[in-house]
């Protein structure tokens, strides 16, 4: 499974995270896009890069497919598994924005630079089931898109586009967007403050401590509790100024619904766990992650690379 937080530092700066959690990795890397590089697009979408983009992703057919990534005006973007309800176009529809599912990461990121213009051009994409190749079936995933001011939601299903706004900062997987949203109003007694004591019969009963008022997030991996228990964390942390509180603050968010093996098989009988941690850091156009055998958190900032050269650079 998956979660994906968007924050900022209050100071217009963007920071985006996610965890990606599966079985195993697809032998992964970070892979910076530069605006001279001639990508290919089967239908012309991303027709040249106009923001240099970095992120976590393979490159196939010499294309970056991105599981997640940020641009160099403050835009980025991750996606999720969504199966059971992701339905991509079969074919490309004559007049419209015609974007592979493979990649819509890099047309979001190499295209635009804020939410907003996304958005409004959102209205007239199709997502179309164009496999990068045999080996590589399209995956179903939906995509949270953020900047230092808002996040969105991007679903496709059978009957089409859908955009949520999202105004917790948060996606997970399965059920849709809505859904999670209007789970939350479960929740509505977590808080995060200290209770006073309370009497009972003829008993006068105080708090163990901290934490009592957060009882009833749940705990558990399943997607809807990761939904819920990201939000609360995302929501209460407080805002932070400098670059190295805020990497810290999203390491530690999306520790709270990191995966450990072992514990939640998958249908094939396999055990889950957070592969990787990555993150995009607007303020310092840098992509941060640790992986689950190697945690400690490593960076590559676009500077340490041409942004304006031709060739894809794989770290
Ligand atoms: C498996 C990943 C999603 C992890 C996740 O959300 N797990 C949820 C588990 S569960 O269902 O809820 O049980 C997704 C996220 C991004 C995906 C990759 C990206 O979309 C890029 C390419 C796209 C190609 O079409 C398929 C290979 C691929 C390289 C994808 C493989 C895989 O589907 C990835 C890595």
């Amino acid at each position: 499974m998956c979660t994906a937080v968007r924050f900022s530092d209050g100071n217009g700066h963007l920071y985006l995270a996610r965890n990606l959690d599966w079985t195993s990795g697809y032998g992964e890397r970070v892979v910076l896009t530069p605006t001279g590089y001639a990508t290919r697009s089967p239908f012309g979408a991303v027709a040249g890069i106009r923001h240099a983009v970095i992120g976590m992703g393979l490159v196939e057919e010499k294309t970056p497919l991105y599981f997640d990534c940020g641009n160099d005006a403050g835009l980025a973007v991750a996606g999720l598994n969504f199966p059971g309800y992701a339905q991509y176009a079969p074919e490309p529809v004559e007049g419209a924005t015609n974007v592979a599912a493979f990649e819509f990461p890099l047309w979001v990121a190499s295209q635009f630079a804020s939410v907003d213009e996304v958005e409004a051009a959102l209205g007239d994409v199709v997502i179309v089931d164009r496999p990068i190749n045999r080996k590589y079936p399209s995956s179903l995933l939906h995509w949270i898109i953020g900047d230092a001011t808002r996040a969105v939601v991007v679903e496709y299903t059978s009957d089409g586009m859908h955009v949520f706004d999202d105004d917790v900062d948060v996606l997970a997987n399965q059920p849709g967007f809505a859904w999670h949203h209007e789970n939350l109003r479960n929740y509505l007694n977590a808080s995060s403050g200290f209770p006073e004591d309370t009497v009972l019969g003829r008993a006068r009963l105080a708090p163990f401590g901290s934490g009592s008022l957060m009882r009833g997030i749940p705990g558990d991996y399943y997607s809807p509790s990761r939904f819920v228990r990201a939000a609360y964390v995302n929501a209460h942390y407080p805002e932070k100024a400098s670059e190295e509180e805020n990497v810290s603050r999203a390491f530690h968010t999306l520790q709270q619904v990191a995966m450990v093996d072992g514990c939640a098989a998958m249908s094939s009988g396999e055990f889950e766990k957070t592969i990787y941690t990555g993150l995009f850091s607007s303020r310092t156009t840098t992509y941060y992650w640790n992986t689950y055998d190697a945690p400690a958190i490593r960076s590559v900032a676009m500077a340490d690379h041409a942004s304006d050269g031709t060739e894809l650079a794989v770290i």
